[in-house]
């Protein structure tokens, strides 16, 4: 039954809830970020929809969400059996858990992360390396055929980025062919609305292959499993650098509280991956398309990376000066982001929102659409891939209401790697190549719903400048 005050929003069905009404438009809209947009525009930004066991309230707009973020008892994560099967059957990384333990762990990690990253000389090179090895790869297979598909050249190499993160190290070929394939693998299997067994748990009991369940369980641990063998292989490897040789640290010194341990730092490893690897490589492939499809902006693009680098190669510190890059970057988060949803949360305890109830324990599902792919939140003409609407007078400017990696308690803790590495690759492939549609073709900004969104397969026509 729906509790008094909830929100409003479709009829509740015996055993379905609303799932019946919810698949409906998700099939009609294509997505289903239009799908809760389409449940806003009907019953308002907050709306109360039941999916088997679970309450859901879906929030739709940038007041209702801005508010939201902030809200302490509105920033835990669901504990269901789709978040604690990942690992093991405890709550464990940072993505699905919450409360005073999420807090130490995901301070420790982001003081880590950012110290191995951008503002560590070694990292920073590390990732101009790796962009010096893409713009390689493509130079040498553009002239068998020029025809190529990006996609396949960012993979690997932005995978060895995140292994360096993690590990301090540079990984190998066989590692990195094997993580790819994983990652592949969940990419997927586990769809952007969550598994199906995740709202339906008896349906592990009945058909735990064909419900997803097992496959489910098994790729996050072979995920697990990858990184247990790098821990025991860096674990009497001198070394100073890296999320691993951190966390390992701290476990042997003694005083790293209960918190702290050898299954959470291999869930953390496997949060890393599956909440940034494929966000990172799919804004890459919606900027290279959105540069095929307007040709003006990558010449403009170009024009601004001649003038200030000279030939040079791009770096961070040359960020700056390349405003409209930037531009291209933010704008194709924006335009990935408004594709999805942020990661469910979870009422951790019975509290008022917008004037309804909400009860402990409800799941709730912020609509990234209605931050930025609306008129009404200050988007003007938001369909249209625009860099130019994050520069003013040449400088960067990053609106109030753009937080594409959340805002307070949960913001995400990949913000400056992404920015950084998808700024370096961006540049330094439109530095080196023009990029155009092949002939006979056709490309489509279609969003094509995998564990995050990403569009169809495309080639691009490649050329040396
Ligand atoms: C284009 C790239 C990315 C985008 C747009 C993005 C966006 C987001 C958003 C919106 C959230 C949820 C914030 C919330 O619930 O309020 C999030 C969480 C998270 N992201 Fe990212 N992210 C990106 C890349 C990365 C990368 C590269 C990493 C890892 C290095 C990463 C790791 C995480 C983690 C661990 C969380 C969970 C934080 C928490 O639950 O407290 N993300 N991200």
């Amino acid at each position: 039954r729906k509790p008094r005050y909830f929100p409003p929003g479709p009829a509740w069905f015996p055993f379905l809830g609303c799932a019946w009404e919810l698949r409906r438009l998700h099939k009609e809209k294509g997505s289903l970020s239009e799908a809760t947009q389409a449940l806003a525009t009907k019953y308002g930004p907050v709306v109360g929809a039941r999916v088997g066991r679970e309450r859901i309230v879906f929030v739709y707009g940038w007041k209702a969400i801005d508010e939201m973020l902030c809200r302490d008892e509105l920033n835990g994560r669901p504990d269901n059996i789709a978040t604690t099967s990942r690992t093991g059957g405890k709550r464990r990384g940072i993505v699905f858990t919450d409360s005073e333990f999420l807090q130490e762990q995901k301070k420790f990690v982001l003081r880590h992360i950012n110290e191995a990253s951008f503002r560590k000389e070694v990292m920073r090179e590390m990732i101009e390396e790796e962009v010096r090895s893409i713009i390689d790869g493509v130079t040498r297979a553009i002239q068998k055929n020029p025809v190529v598909d990006l996609y396949s050249f960012f993979r690997i190499h932005v995978l060895n980025m995140f292994c360096f993160l993690i590990t301090g190290q540079r990984s190998n070929e066989h590692e990195l062919n094997e993580l790819e394939a994983l990652t592949e693998s969940f990419t997927r299997n586990v769809p952007l609305s969550g598994p199906v067994f995740g709202l339906f748990p008896f349906l592990k009991h009945i058909c735990p292959e064909y419900c997803g369940y097992n496959v489910y369980v098994r790729i996050h641990e072979k995920i697990l499993e990858f990184f247990h063998k790098k821990v025991e292989v860096l674990r009497d490897t001198a070394s100073n650098r890296g999320v691993i040789h951190a966390y390992l640290a701290k476990l042997n010194s003694g005083h790293s509280g209960s918190s702290f341990s050898e299954e959470q730092l291999l869930a953390i490893c496997l949060d890393l991956v599956v909440a940034g690897y494929d966000s990172i490589c799919n804004t890459l492939k919606f900027a290279f398309l959105y540069l095929i499809l307007h040709p003006d902006i990558q010449q403009k693009a170009q024009e601004e990376i001649d003038t200030v680098l000279q030939g040079r190669p791009p770096t961070i510190e040359e960020k700056p000066h390349l405003s409209y890059v930037e531009g291209i970057v933010l704008e194709t988060i924006r335009t990935f982001v408004s594709r999805s949803h942020f990661p469910p949360r979870r009422a951790t305890k019975d509290t008022h929102f917008n004037g309804y109830f909400i009860k402990k324990n409800t799941t709730v599902i912020l609509n990234h659409r209605g931050m930025y792919m609306d008129e009404a939140a200050g988007w003007q003409n938001h369909e249209d891939f625009d860099p130019g609407r994050f520069v003013r007078e040449g400088n960067v400017k990053n609106p109030a209401n753009f937080v594409p990696f959340g805002l307070g308690k949960r913001r995400c803790v990949g913000e400056a790697f992404s920015r950084e590495s998808i700024f370096l690759i961006v540049a330094g492939l439109l530095q080196s190549f023009n990029f155009e549609t092949v002939p006979g073709n056709p490309v489509t900004v279609e969003t094509v719903e995998n564990f995050t969104p990403s569009c169809k397969s495309y080639k691009t026509y490649v050329t040396l400048r």
